[in-house]
């Protein structure tokens, strides 16, 4: 416990993530923690909602003897001296902005997913962190989970499954954006609203995961198709097909906000048989079972999980910190960029061809 690394997280925005990251972070029956963490500062649109936000989320849990400074603002958290590290859970649209703040005043950050609107401003981001020598990541969270580090061990180290044919992964969520606010980041383009930007990225995440070995500057960009269903400039439907060229791997990855997906996400078909990956959806895998080819009985493998499971990616951002890393292993700066030319393509592609107007 004494060696364990600590982090002392500034909190910016008091939405729904925010709340779950902290709930996470904080929690006691998790018997897997490799760090401590510790919530030092909380920023909102107001002080009402930091001090809601510590009453619902922070108070019950808290584990150390520190009282969470607690502001009306962002920038008093980027201000704060005792802040290591800055967790961004704004809508997508302010993540470019949050960020170049944080950076500015010198802080590490965690920023959602997806990391800005697109790779140009991604890019403007990353330069910004190298610059003032700030570690940053993009909370791909699933890729921590050891569901997904056992499942690419039995892949592409022990090759379970022989030659990788093809994957797919959906991520479907039925969200009734008619119904919601106009200001709703589910329904309003301006905040980045949208199947891909939110949900497609995990599908495509699985499809590049499952489909290559490698990561960020060491792995190939597939080759990408795609096509989109938009209602009110919001793509309720996202599909998008991955194939590597060097291996012929093929990747079906969708994603909707029409229909709410169950069962298994994803499958990976190989020469030796295949996988199926289950869990709430395809951002929180719990388990996944093989079938071989030749009739040998199924395995199931199946991972314990207390709460969400957004610890696995903060321990790692707390070891990263301790080692004075500047990026992540296992989200690199290049594999962001990846996914943010990705879905800059299949927005390109998808704005054009299929607007439909049904709301
Ligand atoms: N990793 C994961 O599993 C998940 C990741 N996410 C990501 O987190 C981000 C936020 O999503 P979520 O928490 O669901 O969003 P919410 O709408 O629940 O919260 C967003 C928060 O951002 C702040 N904010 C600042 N400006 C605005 C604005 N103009 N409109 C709305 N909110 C604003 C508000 O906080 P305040 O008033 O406190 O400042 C608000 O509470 C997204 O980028 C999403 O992709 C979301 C859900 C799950
Ligand atoms: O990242 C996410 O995962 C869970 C969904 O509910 C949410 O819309 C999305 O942002």
């Amino acid at each position: 416990m004494a060696d364990m690394p600590t982090v002392r997280w500034g909190i910016v925005a008091t939405g729904k993530i925010s709340g779950w990251f902290v709930e996470d972070i904080l929690r006691r029956d998790w018997p897997q923690r490799s760090a401590s963490h510790i919530v030092q500062a909380v920023g909102a649109s107001s002080l009402g909602k930091s001090q809601k936000f510590a009453e619902e989320f922070i108070t019950a849990r808290n584990n150390s003897d520190v009282q969470p400074e607690l502001y009306g603002s962002y920038k008093e958290v980027y201000k704060n001296d005792d802040v290591d590290c800055v967790y961004i859970g704004t809508p997508h649209s302010f993540h470019k902005q949050n960020c170049l703040d944080a950076i500015a005043a010198g802080k590490n950050v965690l920023c959602e997913k997806p990391f800005t609107m697109n790779a140009k401003e991604a890019e403007e981001v990353f330069a910004a962190a190298k610059a003032k020598g700030v570690y940053i990541m993009e909370a791909v969270w699933t890729r921590f989970f050891p569901t997904v580090k056992a499942l690419q061990k039995m892949l592409h180290e022990e090759k379970k499954l022989g030659k990788i044919y093809r994957m797919w992964c959906d991520f479907g969520l039925d969200i009734d954006i008619p119904s919601l606010p106009d200001d709703s980041r589910y329904k309003d383009p301006a905040l980045g609203a949208g199947s891909l930007l939110d949900i497609g990225i995990y599908s495509i995440t699985w499809g590049l995961l499952t489909l290559s070995e490698n990561v960020g500057d060491a792995a190939d960009d597939p080759e990408v198709a795609s096509t989109q269903t938009l209602s009110h400039g919001v793509d309720t439907d996202s599909s998008v097909l991955l194939k590597y060229p060097s291996t012929g791997r093929q990747g079906i990855c969708t994603s909707s906000t029409n229909f709410d997906s169950s069962g298994a996400f994803a499958r990976i078909e190989g020469s030796e048989g295949h996988i199926e990956v289950f869990g709430g959806k395809a951002a929180s895998p719990q388990m996944f079972v093989f079938h071989p080819k030749d009739g040998r009985k199924e395995e199931r493998h199946e991972f314990e999980k207390p709460g969400r499971g957004f610890y696995w990616e903060a321990d790692a951002v707390a070891h990263d910190l301790k080692a004075g890393e500047k990026e992540s292993e296992t989200v690199p700066h290049a594999e962001t960029m990846r996914m943010m030319r990705i879905m800059d393509g299949v927005r390109k592609r998808g704005g054009a061809r299929f607007p439909v107007d049904d709301w």
